[in-house]
């Protein structure tokens, strides 16, 4: 049975003190829950990434990263490499969001580099794609993705897929209030699974957990999680209160 994941992606958002103080409040939250089948991920800021981590240990929460940076190591000033990641005990790391895309020249060949670094590191990739809103009106959505995957994730072996979390966020919904709908999303997600099952194999496509992300709220969350290809969610504003987050986190 495929995982279900609801991961909050805190942006850049929350201090410190803050970012101690949600992540406490989302461990104490899901204490009594009975997660059973659903991961729940929490993304920091790097500077709050160790913080969070001491908070969460022992817990039902993950930690993940929001970027990595290609290389290895080096002269890359500003930059988080893949092992400094792992070295914090993280296991996963968001990868292609549009906000790194659009505002940090992120492209396709440069996430495909992040994407192998962070599989050689051994950390769970959830690589983020999807369409501006010109690209919906005119049609051409279905093959932005489908380009979008191909460029970032189709020179990938099978067996690396396990360690990959597909995140469809069509930009036009992101912060924006806007939110596809759950048949919009149920459509793209099928689409994404037959893509993937034509490349590699059926199997593997209904193994992969396929999020959707675009102002996500408690009350859209369980419509949208109902679909069949939707297995979860990747959230910004709601994922920044703990009431908001853990009311996401029990939508399924
Ligand atoms: O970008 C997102 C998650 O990565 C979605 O953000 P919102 O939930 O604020 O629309």
């Amino acid at each position: 049975m495929r995982k279900q994941i609801v991961a909050g992606n805190w942006k850049m958002n929350k201090n410190v003190q803050e970012s101690t103080q949600l992540a406490n409040e989302i461990v104490n939250g899901v204490k009594d829950l009975t997660l059973d089948n659903t991961r729940v991920i929490v993304t920091p800021t790097f500077v709050n990434i160790s913080e969070v981590v001491k908070v969460t240990e022992g817990s039902a929460v993950e930690v993940a990263a929001q970027n990595m940076h290609q290389a290895k190591s080096g002269a890359y000033t500003g930059e988080i490499s893949a092992e400094m990641l792992t070295s914090l005990g993280l296991k996963s790391v968001i990868l292609g969001h549009s906000e790194r895309r659009e505002y940090f020249g992120e492209t396709d060949a440069i996430l495909a580099e992040k994407v192998n670094s962070a599989l050689a590191n051994g950390l769970e990739v959830i690589f983020c794609f999807g369409e501006v809103l010109e690209d919906r009106k005119s049609n051409n959505h279905f093959n932005v993705v489908e380009s979008q995957i191909k460029n970032g994730l189709f020179h990938l072996p099978a067996d690396a897929w396990k360690n990959i979390v597909l995140a469809y966020e069509p930009v036009w919904a992101i912060g924006t209030g806007e939110t596809a709908s759950p048949e919009q999303a149920q459509e793209m997600h099928a689409f994404i699974r037959k893509i993937v099952a034509a490349k590699y194999n059926v199997e593997l496509a209904e193994n992969v957990s396929i999020l959707y992300g675009g102002s996500v709220k408690p009350g859209n969350a369980k419509e949208i999680f109902s679909k069949v290809d939707v297995d979860g969610g990747l959230i910004g504003g709601a994922a920044l209160n703990s009431a908001d987050f853990l009311a996401l986190v029990q939508s399924f």
